[in-house]
């Protein structure tokens, strides 16, 4: 029979957040439960250091850039989305007779008559925020229970965050400590009522967390060791014991696959209210290691042995891999993603040798800033970035101006994970690897055509989601509760 498709996505999440990734304080026994009884990948990538690029290519299977999802992120008022004639994950299934859900951050659009939102590509229940939340202002709104505010200011000037229920707007502004219970609420009945139909689901869980600014509900508020991030990060975990309970009394967690991974790199500009890349450079907005390599796990019981892969692995084989796995059609379009199953079930090589990073703004005058080869990443370009200020390597910094390097840079991230001393024409393999990398990248930008910018394509005040779109004056007067 057809499995069940769970895919966990966290927020703004750091390749040393987790437990299981090493962090020392971090409360996340569900996620390390979830690790220790399933594969964990060491060398997974995004696609970019920023989210709405990421979540495109996680759904598509396609860099950001063929689908136009650059420079940037998608705002309350944008005008564009990902375009209807992208083929996501959700419309691959519903052929199969899946039933599909998205589950929290959008980020994707939402566009003239909301024709961008996820019921529109392929998901048939959407419950969520169509953007970050903290693209809405927050000072005054209560984070943490019973009224501890919201750390900061959020975006000033545009509506209060909308929660959707498919293209309805439930609730503006969202009420933070409530959300997540809310969410999973619904997801676990999703879950429930799909099973006793004896309908293969996909639920898309994309949590919030742990984006800035962090929340949480009483179930988690003060209970971690790490402060308010480490409270938001526990809520996350909270959310996959639940849905991952979901199954067990439902007995279907035999016949689901389930995913884990986050969309990029930790906002290091947060400091101890943000996350953290481990030993990994940099980190959001970067692509250096720490903005685009994420923890991944993926768990099937009875079908995916126990363990840890070196292998490489990319948000954009998930299409693949997922479509493999229940023997759907692949979408007649450039797809850069590979079939993970070998590394899954087999513990066999990845069919990935390459991973190409794009900065948060591609463009085709500078194309991919780095590439890795197997254990080798070349640096072509190297630039700072806002989001990951602070840090005492001040390569990471927004005052790290753009640097072209030529030759480029050369790490060992075998030896040197954490991109610390780059080798020089001495190394044996260096020519050599130069030279492979250089052939892969001009195969790669041969076949690279840019879409339409849809972010490029700007805001409309009157494109702002406001639940009551008659009153006076906006944007601060859409709110319902
Ligand atoms: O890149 N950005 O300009 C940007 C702006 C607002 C965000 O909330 C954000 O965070 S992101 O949406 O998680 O990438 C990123
Ligand atoms: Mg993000």
């Amino acid at each position: 029979s057809l499995p069940n498709i769970i895919l966990l996505f966290a927020d703004d999440l750091g390749f040393g957040d987790l437990g299981c990734y090493g962090h020392p304080s971090s409360k996340t026994p569900n996620l390390d439960k979830l690790a220790a009884h399933g594969l964990r990948f060491t060398d997974f990538y995004s696609t970019s250091p920023v989210c709405s690029p990421s979540r495109a290519s996680l759904l598509t299977g396609r860099y950001q850039t063929r689908s136009g999802i650059y420079p940037g992120v998608f705002y309350p008022g944008s005008k564009g989305g990902l375009p209807l004639n992208e083929t996501t994950i959700a419309e691959v299934l519903k052929p199969l007779g899946y039933t599909t859900a998205i589950v929290g951050k959008w980020h994707l659009g939402l566009g003239p008559n909301r024709t961008f939102l996820p019921i529109h590509q392929g998901f048939d229940h959407f419950l969520g925020v169509p953007y970050s939340h903290d693209q809405g202002p927050c000072q005054n709104l209560t984070c943490f229970p019973p009224d501890i505010k919201c750390y900061g200011k959020c975006d000033q000037g545009v509506v209060y965050l909308p929660l959707f229920l498919n293209d309805t707007i439930k609730q503006q502004p969202v009420h933070f400590p409530d959300l997540v219970a809310f969410y999973n609420k619904f997801a676990t009945e999703f879950i429930s009522t799909s099973l006793k139909r004896e309908q293969p689901f996909f639920l898309y869980y994309a949590s919030h967390h742990t984006h800035y600014p962090q929340f949480a509900g009483e179930g988690a508020t003060g209970k971690s060791l790490r402060g308010p991030f480490g409270d938001a990060l526990l809520e996350f975990d909270q959310t996959v014991g639940a849905l991952m309970t979901a199954l067990e009394v439902n007995g279907a967690q035999n016949n689901t696959f389930v995913f884990f991974t986050s969309d990029n790199g930790p906002e290091l500009m947060r400091m101890s209210r943000g996350g953290n890349s481990g030993l990994l450079k940099c980190g959001k907005g970067t692509t250096y290691e720490g903005g685009m390599r994420e923890p991944a796990i993926a768990h099937w019981p009875g079908k995916i042995q126990a363990g840890v892969t070196h292998e490489l692995g990319s948000t954009l084989d998930l299409l693949p891999t997922i479509a493999g796995l229940v023997q759907a059609k692949l979408p007649k379009v450039q797809l850069d993603g590979y079939d993970m199953r070998d590394i899954l079930f087999k513990h066999r090589k990845s069919r990935r040798e390459v991973m190409f990073y794009y900065p948060t703004d591609p463009s085709e005058n500078l194309g991919v800033f780095a590439v890795r080869l197997r254990k080798y990443k070349a640096h072509y370009y190297t630039r700072g970035a806002s989001h990951s200020d602070t840090t005492p390597d001040q390569a990471c910094h927004l005052n790290a101006f753009l640097t072209r390097h030529d030759p480029p840079l050369l790490f060992d991230l075998e030896s040197d994970p954490s991109e610390n001393y780059s080798l020089g024409p001495s190394h044996p393999d260096y020519k050599d690897v130069l030279q492979e990398i250089q052939a892969r990248k001009e195969e790669f930008e041969k076949t690279m055509v840019f879409g339409e910018s849809q972010i490029g394509m700007g805001s409309d005040p009157e494109l702002q989601p406001c639940c009551n779109p008659q009153c006076i004056p906006k944007p601060s007067c859409c709110a319902c509760s």
